[in-house]
């Protein structure tokens, strides 16, 4: 199997299994590699050596497993491990006592036995097989209740990171597999991981226990019972590696087919993929991408499955001319009957514990392979943290916004989104920021919002650097309205008071921004007024339109008493009435409050006091919207390009 789990092979090898489908699934082939890992060891000596690395890796998991466990409960986990001893020995207890049964059944037959031994060898039999029962139901009810609360436990912990993380971080292409694999496959994993080393755990103890058992019967018999399952153990380790590699393979496979899946089923692709008649086109690239899924993986298991029936049907030769062997050393009295059934079950149990140890280690192994993306995941340090002194936010903060040869660069891109941008916002100032799509705008308002933080140069408020401050106590001072602006499957009132937490319920609030804002009237033609649900998760949830979500949000931005109000693209989706209406509010609103806000209309940018122009990351021209058109530069030739168009003739 390849290699350990260290972190950067895992890094790389998600990466690879990612990078074996370039295309999206849209269009471009629909092939899977061949799972035969180019690097796959030649000889059995080469795997055994591959395998023992994998168990190193594999083993050093454990105690991290061990711990969480043991956290999520002490008595559990106890009661786990002493039922896995105990179920390591029972195959053993049990063939040992067959053994005794079945001898002391022939003395008597022979005359030479009584029958209340046989009657006590029976007694003990029961209780075996009692005790065997109860505790494997013990442990089941144990696994169970630790699954759940081991799966609660990490799904928290996993949640609670994410909160903290950078946007970075969700903005980041790689980072995309790491969220989606630690919140929705690992928090199963550590039980799954824990159940797999303890089935190990007690294979191996059926393993050496039968083993001993024989050795004491007869030595030739457990030389025989250990080399017997070598052929099919010798298939299972080729065939172990590959289904592996295929695992790997498949997962971006089944990740496109999912996403080709969404796109006919979601009800916000369904717009589109009717009218573009997309839908025949995504079924047939979904059922292909299937179909080649589907063939390699039938490949695969039925050789894992024939050749390794093939192999062990050698050990079951081999096991039938021993069976015969023994039996005619039975009959010549060298062996009872007793070892014969013993050495029958003893044959069996070892048989199948050499399959244990394989699916016992592969779980392992993979369970391991998705706690280390935990791991990687709750490794991961966000960047934009509180200084270890932050200075306190000023009383009161008067929004003096100074940009200080500001460049920025998106992490992993080379290109400036942002190239040495300086300028000033003084406090009480309504700004407008235009420029064309991918100028840059966007990202200064993130910046502003500290959810990335400069490359080059600073940014101050009040005359202090942002990175002063403790984050969350600077982004209190702000509100905010993005592009993509969220739409909560929540009522009226919970959409707007999200803005904020502490007035949630205070309706009296709620209603004055949502007036505010514009979205007073539509909310209160709805059936149940501020308590309608809205979206299509509720069965009697309302549908809004696009601007009349848009006027929703814009109140849930109102919400917050800030001195700095930051908006882009507040009115891209309001009807012209709605606009000229918000911004009229809007200056009485900014009244007092540093006000930025992104515009591709100019009728709204040419109200504000200062309008900056971004041009490819750099600030190309600003001030007024008459010292702008004075110019007669880029921003006046926009401007009179979108003039034009209303005055055509
Ligand atoms: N998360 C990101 N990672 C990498 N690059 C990004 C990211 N977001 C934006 N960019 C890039 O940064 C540049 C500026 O983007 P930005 O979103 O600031 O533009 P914008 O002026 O707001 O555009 P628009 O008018 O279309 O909204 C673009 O070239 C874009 O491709």
């Amino acid at each position: 199997m390849p290699g350990t789990g260290s972190t950067r092979g895992l890094r790389q090898r998600l990466r690879k299994a990612s990078s074996t489908v370039p295309d999206s699934g849209l269009t471009g082939p629909v092939d899977i590699p061949d799972p035969k890992p180019a690097d796959e060891p030649k000889d059995l000596r080469a795997r055994l050596r591959r395998m023992r690395d994998a168990a190193a890796g594999t083993v050093r998991g454990l105690p991290k497993v061990a711990k969480l466990t043991w956290q999520a409960s002490p008595v559990m986990t106890v009661l786990i491990l002493v039922s896995t001893v105990v179920g390591g020995l029972t195959p053993t207890v049990t063939a040992y006592i067959a053994k005794l049964l079945l001898d002391s059944v022939v003395a008597a037959v022979a005359g030479h036995g009584s029958t209340g031994t046989i009657v006590w060898i029976s007694v003990f039999q029961l209780g075996i097989l009692t005790f065997t029962a109860v505790s494997t139901a013990l442990t089941n009810v144990a696994q169970q209740l630790l699954q759940e609360r081991m799966t609660l436990t990490i799904r928290h912990q996993v949640m609670e990171h994410a909160s903290r993380l950078d946007l970075a971080f969700f903005e980041g292409s790689e980072s995309y597999d790491l969220l989606r694999q630690a919140s929705q496959e690992a928090p199963s994993r550590p039980v799954s991981m824990m159940t797999s080393a303890l089935s190990l755990v007690r294979t191996a103890i059926t393993f050496a226990s039968m083993i001993v058992l024989l050795v004491s019967v007869s030595p030739l018999l457990a030389a025989v019972v250990m080399v017997a399952p070598i052929p099919a153990f010798v298939s299972q380790s080729k065939y172990g590696a590959r289904a592996f590699m295929l695992a790997l393979f498949v997962s971006p496979i089944r990740r496109r087919m999912e996403y080709l899946s969404s796109l006919v089923t979601t009800d916000t692709y369904a717009k589109e993929t009717k009218v573009f008649g997309l839908g025949p086109y995504l079924v047939d690239r979904f059922r292909r991408l299937g179909q080649t899924y589907y063939a390699r993986e039938r490949e695969l298991t039925t050789t894992r499955n024939l050749v390794g029936t093939a192999w062990s049907m050698l050990s079951t030769v081999a096991g039938a001319g021993i069976a015969l062997y023994i039996a005619l050393e039975a009959v010549a009295g060298r062996l009872t009957i007793g070892d014969l059934a013993l050495y029958t079950s003893a044959a069996t149990a070892v048989q199948s514990s050499v399959q244990g140890l394989f699916t016992g280690f592969s779980g392992m192994y993979e369970n391991n392979l998705y706690l280390d993306t935990l791991y990687l995941f709750l490794a991961t340090k966000p960047t934009i943290t509180a200084p270890e002194k932050p200075r306190p936010m000023p009383r009161p903060v008067l929004g003096h916004v100074r940009f200080d040869e500001v460049s920025f660069s998106y992490p992993g891109s080379e290109e400036r989104a942002l190239d040495s941008v300086s300028f000033e916002i003084r406090p009480g100032e309504t700004v407008a920021v235009v420029g064309r799509n991918g100028a840059g705008k966007s990202t200064l308002i993130k910046l502003l919002c500290r959810l990335y933080d400069p490359t080059e140069g600073r940014i101050l408020l009040d005359g202090v650097d942002i990175r002063e401050f403790d984050p969350d106590e600077l982004r209190a001072c702000m509100s905010a309205m993005f592009q993509d602006y969220v739409t909560y499957q929540g009522t009226a009132a919970e959409n707007i008071g999200l803005g904020q937490l502490g007035a949630l319920e205070d309706r009296a609030r709620i209603e004055d921004s949502a007036r505010r804002a514009g979205a007073d009237e539509r909310i209160e033609r709805l059936p149940s007024g501020y308590d309608s649900p809205l979206g299509r998760w509720f069965d009697e949830g309302v549908s809004l339109s696009g601007g009349e979500w848009q006027k929703i949000a814009l109140a849930r931005a109102f919400m917050r008493d800030a001195p700095i109000l930051v908006l882009d693209e507040p009115t891209s989706a309001l009807d012209a009435q709605a606009e000229h209406d918000l911004f009229a509010r809007l200056r009485a609103l900014a009244h007092g409050r540093t006000t930025l806000y992104i515009s591709h209309r100019f009728s709204t940018v040419r109200q504000a006091e200062k309008i900056l122009l971004l041009d490819h990351g750099r600030l190309a021209e600003h001030g007024t919207h008459e010292e702008l058109m004075t110019l007669g530069g880029n921003y006046a030739e926009l401007f009179t390009l979108q003039a034009s168009a209303y005055l055509a003739d």
